[in-house]
């Protein structure tokens, strides 16, 4: 890893088509660091996590996975890299269990660790009791508790996690607390995105803020009213954009965001 750092993206942007879903973003995470990124609907928080993984090509910008610069979506530190993007899809006719032995195998566990590896993580998930079942057949929290058991997988050293707690009940979310926070202090550095500010403030070391592609600020995780400032920052972002274009009529996009903005803090 270059200086304790997990995961570093320099000047990345996407553009589809007319759309920029990614705009010159400068982010890092530390090893043993929970950084979250917080936005809107759209805000691009999936495409960087794309990004991040080698799933999606940046159309500029440099991407470094544990030290190792991402190349075509290629480089060395796949194995010792964890993550669940979106919604999560395992295998819908294998069982819970065979799903996270897949994963481990195609993380590059060998056949015997990858037995044992995919029962810790079936058991850290509470997964055992319907370990067996075929995937189809369980509910969506327990799909993404399978989900979540392969990106844990043994102990990997980045974690990019998009909306891990999605779907959870409130005792998957504790669960996911704890062991964000346990793989943190084992060293991990942790990407993760929510819409959940409580959430985000009982286990962020820092919250990055992304908006309309760019990031337009961040949070102090232990500040009161999260929600409030976020608002703000989306709405100085909005009105920053509206000046640059010269008073030209505001976007679709900003303006939903700009009167949302305006709403949540009564003006
Ligand atoms: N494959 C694609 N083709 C076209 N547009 C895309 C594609 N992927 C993302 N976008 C667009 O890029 C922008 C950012 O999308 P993205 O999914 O990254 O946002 P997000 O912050 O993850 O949103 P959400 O909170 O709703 O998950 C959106 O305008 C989206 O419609």
């Amino acid at each position: 890893m270059s200086g304790g750092r997990a995961l570093a993206l320099r000047g990345v942007s996407k553009r589809f088509g007319t759309i920029t879903a990614v705009d010159g973003v400068h982010l890092d995470v530390a090893a043993g660091e929970i950084h979250a990124i917080v936005g809107l609907n759209g805000a691009g928080k999936s495409t960087l996590m794309r990004i991040a993984l080698g799933m999606q090509a940046p159309d500029t910008g440099e991407v470094e996975v544990l030290g190792d610069p991402l190349r075509h979506g290629e480089c060395d530190a796949w194995a010792r890299v964890g993550h669940l993007v979106e919604a999560p899809v395992p295998y819908p006719e294998p069982t819970a269990r065979e799903n996270v032995l897949v994963t481990a195998r195609l993380r590059g566990f060998s056949r015997a660790d990858a037995a044992i590896a995919a029962s810790d993580a079936v058991s850290l998930l509470r997964l055992d009791a319907w370990a067996d079942r075929r995937t189809h057949t369980l509910s969506s929290g327990n799909r993404q508790r399978v989900a979540l058991a392969g990106a844990l997988l043994g102990h990997p050293e980045l974690l990019v996690l998009d909306e891990p707690a999605n779907t959870l009940d409130p005792s998957g979310m504790v669960l996911v607390r704890s062991m964000l926070q346990d793989a943190a202090g084992r060293g991990c550095g942790i990407l993760v995105s929510s819409h959940h500010f409580d959430e985000v403030a009982r286990v962020a070391d820092r919250i990055t803020v992304v908006h309309a592609g760019r990031v337009v600020g961040s949070l102090q995780p232990g500040s009161a009213d999260l929600e409030h400032a976020f608002f703000e920052l989306v709405l100085a972002a909005d009105e920053a954009s509206d000046a640059d274009d010269g008073g030209a009529p505001v976007s679709v996009h900003s303006r939903r965001s700009g009167d949302v903005a305006r709403e949540e803090r009564g003006a």
